[in-house]
């Protein structure tokens, strides 16, 4: 399997590495537009896998999509990060343009691949990448649930003071600081509902803290965040190069599912060989529904800034 990560910055150099350093694929290619950073950084994990063990062949590409040509996966995390202080929502200026013309050039190389949109603001990113790829929906997955559910299960972990490996948990909606809904309710302690050992008020005071994830870590580290984020847009090439069938919520586009239409986000979908495979079309309680549809309301403003961008 070959996978192609655009942007060889904080986050997409993650990615390849993750990639690379648990041999989920053979080949990585790592491209980016900055001379030099992809070389650099493939050389290094080059000589790291002398070390791990890692029969992945790393490419790396200053700009040549000839490269990437064949990818089964494309990741895309090229584009600007926020600075503190600032939101997701703010970088559809510069972000845009450079989605649209990196998913027109992947799929000039690699008609039948399937993308991972990273690149921020996700949903609009994904929604756009949509718009120009032509490829079947289920060929491009924006990733954001799976860093924002990942988020959710170590803060619940932290509260229930256990292993996170024994906690469940899902955030729909949005990858916004104020869209984005971690779903307590269905949260559980080894199956067991969460809500039976934490009170209202920490639960209340875990998914705060979920929505605020990535803000706080770009309060502290001064740009966004890439461990985690890295492993996740993984885990999402995992189960498409290992056809897992994993449940991870992604952002996909919306036919009437949620009560939404002509919008990509985040809901729960199997996630296989195939791209996303089928989405689980949960039964949310009024008050879900109701932050569902506020958080619809939000991306769909944003996806409408698109038209007034000079794409
Ligand atoms: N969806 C999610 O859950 C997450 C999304 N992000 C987003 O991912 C993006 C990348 O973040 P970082 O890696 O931290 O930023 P970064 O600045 O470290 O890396 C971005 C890279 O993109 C490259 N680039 C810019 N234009 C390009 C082009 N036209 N072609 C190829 N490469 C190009 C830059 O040279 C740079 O190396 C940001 O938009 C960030 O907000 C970050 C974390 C999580
Ligand atoms: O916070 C950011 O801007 C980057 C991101 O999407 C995340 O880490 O969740």
């Amino acid at each position: 399997m070959k996978v192609t990560v655009i942007g060889a910055g904080n986050v997409g150099a993650t990615t390849a590495d993750v990639l690379s350093y648990r041999q989920i694929v053979d080949e990585v290619v790592l491209l980016d537009i900055k001379e030099g950073l992809s070389e650099g950084k493939s050389l290094d994990m080059l000589q790291a896998t002398t070390l791990t063990g890692s029969l992945t062949r790393l490419i790396s590409s200053t700009n040549d999509y000839s490269l990437t040509a064949n990818s089964d996966v494309v990741v895309i995390t090229s584009g600007v990060p926020r600075k503190p202080g600032m939101t997701r929502e703010e970088l559809i200026g510069v972000n845009a343009g450079i989605v649209k013309s990196v998913v027109e050039q992947i799929v000039k190389y690699s008609p039948n691949t399937i993308l991972v949109i990273v690149s921020n603001p996700m949903d609009t990113m994904t929604y756009l990448a949509h718009k120009v790829a032509g490829l079947p929906p289920n060929r491009i997955i924006g990733m954001g649930g799976a860093l924002d559910s990942a988020r959710f299960v170590t803060y619940l972990s932290k509260a229930l003071n256990c292993s996170p490996a024994d906690v469940q948990g899902m955030v729909i909606g949005g990858h916004g600081d104020t869209t984005m809904i971690p779903l307590t309710r269905l949260a559980s302690y080894r199956g067991v509902p969460v809500t039976q050992f934490l009170s209202a008020e920490t639960l209340k005071q875990v998914a705060a803290d979920t929505m605020v994830g990535g803000a706080t870590l770009t309060k502290l580290i001064g740009t966004s965040a890439w461990y985690a984020p890295g492993a996740a847009s993984a885990a999402v090439v995992e189960s498409i190069v290992r056809d897992q069938k994993r449940i991870i919520p992604s952002c996909v586009p919306l036919n009437g599912e949620y009560g939404q239409k002509d919008i990509c986000l985040g809901v729960p979908v199997i996630i296989g060989k195939n791209g996303w495979e089928k989405i689980i079309d949960i039964q949310l309680n009024s008050e879900e529904q109701e932050l569902f549809n506020k958080s619809a309301e939000a991306v769909r403003n944003m996806n409408n800034v698109l038209a007034t961008l000079n794409l």
